[in-house]
């Protein structure tokens, strides 16, 4: 298969474009704590020719989501240097954000949507008691309107959407590939029918975010909590391992663990969405911020987070239910066919009123996919419907 494109931004020295101080990873903790043991992922080997290389990275993701819920992301396209410049970017914008724009651009909770600046007192429009964490996230409405985007960073859009559309559209495509295969569903079904389209991140959104040091007074009164334990709502969400450590997971033995650092990496979680449409296969992983270990309390953190989103008013169930009934309907017709001379439509109409994903239509089934299922469908022994692959990964029945 031909590779997967890199990421290729445009230029950051293009005239007019202030300069902007590079972002210096912070020391890694020499504390001991304990850390998660994630798989990590080779998202390159998608593109390999030999389709046991892919198979066996299918297992391999399978096999982590099933036990973690999280995993590394290595070699997605997106070199090391590419990405400090966008921690550089989002250094640069809470270094020089205006307190006008912060006033201007200020979130509203209320809403549902955390579109728009947050300010470091609590999660409510209204400030509370100070949390340190400021936030700048990018909804579809942010992207389309420049006036909804802090002004320092305007010159710099040009870099940061184009950032957001390789997570998106390349990335978590990819990403959404094999999990698609791990659900033995046809390779675009996540990407074509759950996942949200039509801007940067669809109907998600991207983040830069600021973990400011807190005070002793307000780290007691957390408990060091920066963040409750909870899922996120979407199908996935992208992170990127960052050197203070913070993020942490429930593990299978009910206790937190510290994600590692590993540089460049990407930390990928799996969401509600998820979880509903692969019919809990897949489960929403608890995660939580955390007070870091103590020779990094004094450090800020910063967080680039993209988070991917369904269709907002998809109804959600199970995909693997809907797959089946397709299946069933198909065999009904194939032996109506047979037996009685019916002229068959062997998907039209099927998918109207199922119950979930009652947006979709129908399932894209690519043609080979089709045909390999009508050949299933006619022998009665054959219960694994492998979708549509590569020819030589045929399937097993
Ligand atoms: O910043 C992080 O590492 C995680 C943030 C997070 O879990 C969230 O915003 O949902
Ligand atoms: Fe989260």
């Amino acid at each position: 298969m031909a590779p997967s494109a890199p990421f290729n931004p445009p230029s950051a020295d293009l005239a007019g474009k202030p300069f902007v101080p590079t972002w210096v990873p912070p020391p890694v903790t020499q504390q001991k704590e304990n850390f998660a043991e994630l798989s990590s992922i080779d998202l390159s080997l998608m593109d390999s020719d030999d389709p046991a290389v892919v198979e066996k990275l299918v297992q391999q993701v399978k096999v982590a989501i099933r036990d973690d819920g999280f995993l590394f992301l290595e070699n997605y396209g997106v070199s090391l240097e590419q990405l400090h410049r966008q921690f550089s970017l989002a250094q640069y914008l809470y270094h020089n954000i205006s307190e006008e724009d912060k006033e201007r651009l200020l979130f509203n909770p209320e809403t549902g949507e955390w579109s728009g600046y947050k300010h470091p007192f609590g999660f409510k429009r209204n400030r509370g008691p100070e949390d340190g964490i400021e936030q700048f996230n990018w909804y579809k409405p942010d992207w389309a309107d420049i006036n909804r985007v802090p002004s320092c960073l305007h010159p710099f859009m040009d870099e940061i959407e184009e950032f957001s559309n390789y997570l998106t559209k390349s990335v978590n495509r990819r990403l959404l590939t094999l999990f698609s295969r791990v659900l033995e569903l046809p390779d675009d079904y996540l990407w074509d029918n759950v996942q949200s389209h039509g801007s940067p991140t669809g109907e998600g959104y991207f983040r830069h975010a600021l973990f400011r040091p807190v005070q002793k007074k307000t780290q007691e009164a957390s408990k060091g909590l920066r963040m409750h334990g909870h899922t996120d709502f979407g199908l996935t969400t992208l992170l990127f391992s960052v050197p203070i450590s913070c993020l942490q997971i429930w593990g299978r033995d009910e206790k937190w663990y510290y994600v590692p650092y590993k540089p460049g990496a990407l930390v990928i979680n799996i969401g509600d969405t998820l979880e509903i449409v692969s019919g809990g296969h897949f489960k929403a992983t608890r995660h939580r911020v955390f007070k870091p270990p103590v020779d990094q309390l004094d450090q800020e953190r910063l967080s680039l987070v993209l988070f991917n989103s369904s269709v907002g008013d998809l109804r959600m169930g199970p995909a693997t239910c809907e797959f089946l009934l397709l299946k069933i309907i198909t065999f009904v017709h194939i032996v109506l066919t047979k037996y009685n001379s019916i002229t068959p439509h062997p998907t039209r109409g099927l998918y109207r009123g199922t119950g979930s994903l009652q947006r979709v239509q129908k399932p894209h089934i690519p043609r080979k996919a089709r045909s390999h299922q009508q050949t299933m469908a006619r022998d009665p022994n054959c219960h694994r419907y492998r979708s549509h692959r590569s020819s030589s990964q045929q399937c097993r029945c």
